[in-house]
């Protein structure tokens, strides 16, 4: 039976951009989700779903000196914020490093490098690589270099994505740059790194979607409205253009519908319950 590769997503919550001397030492600390479905690569297999072509794939594997044949599925769409781009690194690099007999490591430093050099990702490798729940990067770089952990999300959580549309990474990084984003995502980083918690970081990514409303002003929604008198919901964020709420199943309907009457494109996601493997 054929085997593949699998790897979760990353939804970052808050994120500071951390420029270095070059690609392999520049990257970010934040905080975010590692999500279900999984974007899967099968050697060797024909086929092509669901057609996105994404060059991340091929320049991560000829970083290892190969290129991979196979069959790649991302059930997620590119473009939006589910890290599609780290993952499309992530499955190349490793198909690569198969097939080569090189390193874990190695390949994730050849994944992280192709998504700083494009401007597609500056931390969605090393949280990706962790792969569990809610991710905590507190220093930059790839996985090996930065200090990441996660932390496994209570069973039963859903999480909601409301889509308005897409946004260039690189624009999302210039907004993040900016002094104002730099001072409350700091501030916030700071408290959730103190004592972290699901709770904590719902605390402190409500705190910062409200303060700079980037609900209205890129979801074109109010988060507290859609949700208000909703029971069970752990909390919201903000992410690119994409509304992100985690709630229990019994909520997950009526949010759903909430959503989806305030004119958003929804999508059903589940925690992550791993880094990349071979299944
Ligand atoms: N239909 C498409 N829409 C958007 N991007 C596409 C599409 N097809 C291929 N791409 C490529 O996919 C990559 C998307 O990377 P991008 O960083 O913008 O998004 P992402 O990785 O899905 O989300 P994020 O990094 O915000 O979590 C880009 O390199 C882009 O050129
Ligand atoms: C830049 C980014 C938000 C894109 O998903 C992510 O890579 C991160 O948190 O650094």
């Amino acid at each position: 039976m054929a085997r593949c590769l699998s790897t979760p997503h990353h939804i970052t919550a808050l994120f500071r951009p951390v420029p270095g001397p070059g690609p392999g030492y520049s990257g970010s600390i934040g905080v975010g989700l590692a999500v279900e479905p999984r974007a899967r690569f099968c050697p060797g297999l024909d086929g092509w779903e669901p057609g996105y072509d994404l060059p991340q794939f091929n320049e991560a594997a000829e970083l290892l000196g190969s290129r991979p044949g196979g069959r790649l599925v991302y059930p997620l769409p590119p473009g939006r914020g589910y890290a599609v781009s780290a993952a499309s690194a992530i499955l190349g690099a490793l198909a690569a490093a198969m097939e080569r007999g090189a390193g874990v490591f190695r390949a994730y430093r050849a994944a992280h490098e192709v998504e700083v050099r494009r401007s597609t990702g500056l931390g969605d490798v090393a949280s990706i690589a962790c792969g569990v729940g809610l991710v905590l990067r507190y220093s930059p770089g790839p996985p090996g270099e930065a200090l990441v952990d996660c932390i496994p999300t209570p069973p039963g959580l859903y999480i909601i994505a409301g889509e308005a549309g897409s946004m260039d990474t690189s624009r999302l990084i210039e907004m993040y740059s900016s002094q104002r984003f730099v001072d409350e995502v700091s501030r916030s980083l700071s408290r959730i790194f103190r004592e972290p918690s699901l709770d904590r970081f719902f605390e402190e990514a409500e705190r910062v979607t409200r303060l700079l409303s980037l609900d209205s002003r890129l979801v074109g929604v109010e988060a507290h409205r859609i949700l208000s008198g909703v029971g069970d919901v752990y909390g919201y964020y903000v992410k690119k253009r994409v509304l992100v709420v985690a709630a229990g199943e019994g909520s997950v309907g009526e949010i759903v519908g909430r959503m989806a009457g305030a004119g958003l494109d929804v999508r059903l996601l589940k925690p992550s319950t791993g880094p990349p493997r071979l299944e």
